[in-house]
């Protein structure tokens, strides 16, 4: 008999810029246009080398969306010597690279040609889904519209990227409606095979936003989604759950194999109330299972070759770190 596996990722949270085109009724990350707006590079790369010496793989570059639509955001971008956003994602995803992390970008929407260029630096991107209802929370978010959504996840397929992407439990969305969200996802995945987890992400109210009195889901109501995840993805898909912001423990008994992307130095800036917990934490999360550190990109993506050759020295060298016994840095 098998031990169960959990996995998780040792990252760092790159909150990029928090201008952004939507305005999500349950976000507390978004920021209006104002200094500070746009994380420098001083302080990127800085926290990059932190976090390698910490023993972290993993660059998670997540941040608004098409920031460059927002009147005044140009400006600002501009006295860093840049006229255009993802050029400077760009950049600072070859300094991660650089630094021994490999980036993870989840962007929001990015176009076929956007995706296109950024695999060549990403070992995967991430996009959540939310949901395929039209929900109240969204309706000042075009970027959250589940046609727009689909269509990147396909594009991303199409271009054979490993790709996570997950629902936002607790919108205003009903379980019909994640049933409907799951075999989206499933869908996609028979056709491209390039889904590589799926997030369970519990809605958390945040003081000052219009949801800030919406009900939060509860504990069962998270395990009886995680079993109707199940249910519907294939077993190489992964179920995850970040670890902070629900009863991990409890759920990893529902069905939850991946406990995501945690960090030693960054915190969670979408949900800043919420400190990750660390290794030994986990470990009790884990219970009987297994608990096994694993890189953004998934082992059977690594086996296929689905990531660029400029990434293949970096991702075998991290192979080899995390498969060593735990010592050195970060363990
Ligand atoms: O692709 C995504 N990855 C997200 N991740 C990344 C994820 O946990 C891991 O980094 C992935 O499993 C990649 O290995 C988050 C990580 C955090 O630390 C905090 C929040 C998130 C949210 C997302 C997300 O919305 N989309
Ligand atoms: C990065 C991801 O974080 C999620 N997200 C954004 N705001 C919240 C919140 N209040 N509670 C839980 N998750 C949230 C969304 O699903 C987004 O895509
Ligand atoms: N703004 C993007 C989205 O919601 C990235 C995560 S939220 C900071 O899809
Ligand atoms: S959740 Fe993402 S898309 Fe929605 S407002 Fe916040 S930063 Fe923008």
């Amino acid at each position: 008999m098998h031990r169960r596996v959990i996995t998780f990722s040792r990252n760092a949270f790159l909150p990029l810029t928090t201008v952004c085109q939507n305005r999500c009724g349950y976000c507390c990350f978004r920021t209006p246009v104002r200094e500070g707006c746009i994380m420098p590079p001083g302080e990127v790369i800085r926290t990059l080398e932190s976090s390698a010496a910490l023993g972290c793989t993993e660059a998670l570059f997540t941040f608004g969306e098409r920031p460059g639509a927002v009147p005044g955001f140009s400006e600002i971008l501009g006295r860093l010597g840049y006229a255009d956003f993802l050029d400077y994602l760009y950049d600072l995803s070859l300094a991660a690279i650089d630094r021994d992390l490999l980036p993870h970008t989840n962007a929001g929407i990015l176009s076929y040609e956007e995706l296109d260029r950024f695999r060549e630096v990403n070992a995967s991107m991430g996009l959540m889904l939310e949901t395929t209802a039209d929900v109240i929370a969204h309706r000042d978010s075009p970027g959250k519209d589940p046609v727009v959504r689909i269509e990147m996840i396909e594009n991303a397929g199409k271009l054979s990227i490993p790709f996570t992407t997950g629902i936002l439990v607790g919108i205003g969305e009903t379980i019909e409606d994640r049933e409907e969200s799951f075999e989206v996802i499933r869908n996609l995945h028979a056709r491209y095979g390039h889904i590589q987890e799926v997030i369970v992400q519990n809605f958390c109210p945040k003081p000052g936003t219009p949801m800030e009195d919406f009900p939060v889901p509860g504990t069962e109501e998270l395990c009886a989604t995680i079993s109707l995840a199940r249910e519907i993805l294939p077993s190489d898909v992964a179920v995850q759950i970040p670890p902070n912001l629900a009863d991990a423990a409890h759920l990893v008994g529902c069905g939850v194999n991946d406990l995501g992307g945690v960090s030693p130095l960054t915190i969670d800036y979408v949900n800043p109330e919420h400190p990750w917990p660390q290794i030994e934490e986990l470990k009790r999360v884990a219970g009987d299972a297994e608990l096994r550190e694993r890189l953004c990109i998934y082992p059977q993506y690594i086996e296929k070759g689905w990531y660029s050759p400029l990434l293949e020295p970096l991702i075998q060298q991290l192979t080899e770190k995390i498969a060593a016994p735990a010592g050195g840095s970060g363990a």
